[in-house]
């Protein structure tokens, strides 16, 4: 049989099993192996995505093939969610120049990326993208330039596509700079472009960015993957009665374009733009909060803890290299609480209570400026090195301003928030509530839940315990960040930096105490639950105990419930009714009387809304349901509309309308939102 022949069966096989990659070894031996593997699997998951042109260069370029899947292994070798190669070549220093086209809503421009090749003889440069049009690819080298091939792969789910740059031959190890003229789409799953009807001041249009975890490869053809950190300048063209913002400092002002400059090195996910009619008031020395006009000063006030939350960070953690801290208030569509875009978090709309009380989120995106964009996880399965240790220092920081007390009741309240999440969200994939996952054949996006938040903050609580209490413990920390500030680490990185701290200490017999394997490789809750101050904890247990066993006429008559309870508590003890197995009497009027008990009705407390509206619908009040239907769409932020969705989808007599409900506005969420609300509501 010809070689062009086995390779056109290869092909036919391939596709019928799903496998997405085609540089291969021995097509035959491979095709066993992997049959075999994908008959042990319940189903493959990505649709193939083996092009013809990519099979031709592979089979004319390689006299010997080998096969790589995603179901199989990893898509690259350090990341299973990027085609990037960092072991052969890292970019250094990138070079945005982009006019941002309002009426086409799309970037279009280029972007320079200096590479470092770090082997000799490499022969391409694998990028990622996703819906990307790219229209060149030049070689920068020694003031003249030369155009490269290049070619797109077909797309696979959630991840996208692989960009393939060919270098000449005898490409040298050493620096490397490459030009590439692209536009983006109009439908980038990491830009949110909105009309003005769309806005507060309903006269401007507004667009913004959400990268993590793998988005920017729609914003920019780029080594999308955390192990990867660069610095980068941006020139952006804009409408010049806008105010363009990025992750970085502001390097000079024109009209209609602004010059942006991050000279720490970032991984691609922190990568943010965002262009609207913005004002901004200060907040402190090198931080102030921006958003349109119409709520600023409401801003300014909500967030006036912020100079405070960074000198507190800065004690705990070390100096702030990053120079600006400023926080932009996002339009409702904003899909997360924040995101700690170095320079310039980005806020939901939904932490203005009017009271500060749900201000902890800037002192967790602030936490990050250390935890996260200074030491960062390796790839996402390693998330929890990002987002345990933020929670972890929020809690510091919270219990530094706000007392010890309140530092236990948040990490105990948190602890039903993870109940809630491993019952209803996880319930299915019980794998990822691992400490640490496997990525290789699923989207970060899909794996995103509470689990790498607190159980890894929980986990670094009982180390803290196990080693002595905070005065070992934050040294410990402190010298972490700084041993590995400006890298990419992985969980083993960790593990080593606890031993080599502790271990020519009197505490090194810890050291063997701890269970790795527990608590990394263990589904469910956390294996052990710290000592906690249960004080403030207890009084929302009790009212949770008593609302959901008492009917409501020896409610009516109880004192208890009248008990003065602090905003954080009234919002636990929601969180903990709504994990009562059973509720007595769960009636319209038992509503109604938590809702005059609690002054309900009239907050403006989007966590309060939120479990209230999850309590309607447990308690199958159709004629609220529209009010329910109004909360989810008030914001898109995920945190609120995903349970919201999850438990309608799960009403009967309410999924029809909660469907027809998220038909009408999925244009205007973002593709993260939409997509994963489509799989709550079951139709994907
Ligand atoms: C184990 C999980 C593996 C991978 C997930 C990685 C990234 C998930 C991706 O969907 C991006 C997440 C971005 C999060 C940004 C901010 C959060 O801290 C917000 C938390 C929820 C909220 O408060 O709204
Ligand atoms: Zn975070």
């Amino acid at each position: 049989m010809s070689i062009a022949k086995r390779v056109q069966q290869w092909a036919t096989f391939a596709r019928t099993w799903h496998i997405y990659d085609c540089t291969w070894q021995n097509p035959f031996e491979s095709a066993k192996l992997v049959k075999t593997h994908l008959m042990g699997l319940q189903k493959p998951i990505y649709h193939p995505m083996i092009s013809t042109r990519g099979l031709c260069t592979s089979y004319k370029l390689l006299p010997i093939y080998q096969v790589q899947k995603r179901s199989m292994g990893r898509l690259g070798v350090v990341d299973p969610s990027s085609y990037s190669q960092p072991d052969l070549i890292t970019t250094e220093h990138s070079a945005l120049n982009w006019k941002v086209d309002f009426g086409a809503t799309k970037i279009q421009g280029s972007v320079l990326h200096r590479f470092k090749v770090l082997t000799a003889n490499l022969d391409k440069i694998l990028l990622d993208v996703r819906d990307i049009n790219v229209t060149n690819a030049t070689l920068l080298a020694g003031g003249s330039e030369l155009p490269i091939n290049f070619f797109i792969s077909d797309a696979v789910d959630d991840i996208g596509q692989k960009l393939t740059l060919e270098l000449p031959s005898g490409t040298a190890k050493g620096s490397l700079t490459v030009r590439i003229d692209y536009e983006t789409s109009s439908s980038a799953s990491g830009l949110q472009w909105l009309n003005p009807a769309q806005t507060l001041g309903k006269e401007h249009p507004y667009m913004f960015s959400q990268c993590q975890a793998i988005h920017a490869r729609s914003v920019i053809p780029c080594q999308d993957t955390p192990a990867v950190k660069f610095t980068y300048d941006a020139t952006v063209e804009h409408p010049s009665e806008l105010t363009a913002l990025m992750s970085a400092l502001i390097d000079k002002k024109e009209p209609g374009k602004t010059l942006f400059k991050q000279e720490v090195p970032i991984p691609a996910y922190l990568v943010a733009i965002a262009i609207g009619k913005l004002v901004s008031r200060p907040l402190g020395e090198n931080s102030s909060v921006w958003a349109e006009e119409a709520i600023v000063d409401a801003c300014a006030e909500e967030f006036s803890e912020t100079a405070t939350m960074l000198k507190t960070a800065s004690e705990l953690c070390g100096p702030y290299v990053w120079k600006q801290y400023d926080l932009l208030v996002m339009p409702p569509s904003f899909p997360y609480g924040g995101m700690e875009n170095p320079c310039l978090t980005f806020v939901t709309p939904t932490l203005l209570a009017g009271d500060k009380s749900l201000a902890d989120v800037v002192a967790h995106e602030i936490a990050h400026s250390w935890t996260g964009n200074l030491v960062t996880n390796k790839n996402f399965e390693h998330f929890w090195l990002n987002e345990g240790f933020t929670v972890f220092v929020e809690s510091k920081i919270v219990g530094r301003m706000q007392g010890a007390k309140e530092l236990d009741f948040k990490m105990l309240s948190n602890l039903t928030d993870l109940q809630e999440c491993i019952r209803t969200q996880l319930n299915k994939t019980p794998e990822l509530t691992k400490l640490v996952v496997d990525l290789s054949s699923c989207g970060p996006d899909d794996a995103f839940s509470s689990v790498p938040y607190i159980k890894g903050s929980t986990f670094l609580r009982y180390l803290e315990d196990l080693f002595g209490g905070p005065t070992v413990f934050e040294p410990f920390l402190r010298d972490y960040l700084k041993k590995y500030a400006y890298k990419s680490i992985e969980t083993k990185d960790f593990q080593s930096a606890l031993y080599d701290y502790f271990i020519d200490t009197d505490k090194k017999d810890k050291l063997s105490v701890v269970d790795w394997d527990l608590w990394l490789k263990t589904e469910g809750m956390p294996p052990v639950i710290p000592k906690f101050d249960e004080s403030l904890a207890n009084v929302t247990k009790e009212l949770a105990t008593l609302w959901s066993s008492k009917s409501v006429a020896d409610l009516a008559g109880n004192a208890e419930i009248k008990k003065t309870i602090s905003i954080h508590q009234l919002i636990d003890f929601l969180g903990k009714l709504i994990e009562c197995k059973d509720i007595v009497d769960l009636t319209e009027s038992k509503i109604n009387l938590l809702e005059s008990t609690y002054n309900l009705k009239s907050s403006k407390n989007a966590e309060i809304r939120f479990r209230l509206n999850r309590l309607i619908i447990r308690a199958g009040l159709i004629k609220r349901l529209d009010e329910v239907l109004e909360f989810a769409n008030s914001n898109f932020r995920m945190k609120f509309c995903r349970p919201i969705y999850r438990d309608l989808a799960g009403w009967p007599e309410a999924k029809p309308a909660a469907i027809r409900n998220f038909l009408s506005v999925k244009d205007q969420m973002m593709a993260v939102c939409s997509h994963t609300v489509e799989k709550d509501l079951g139709l994907k």
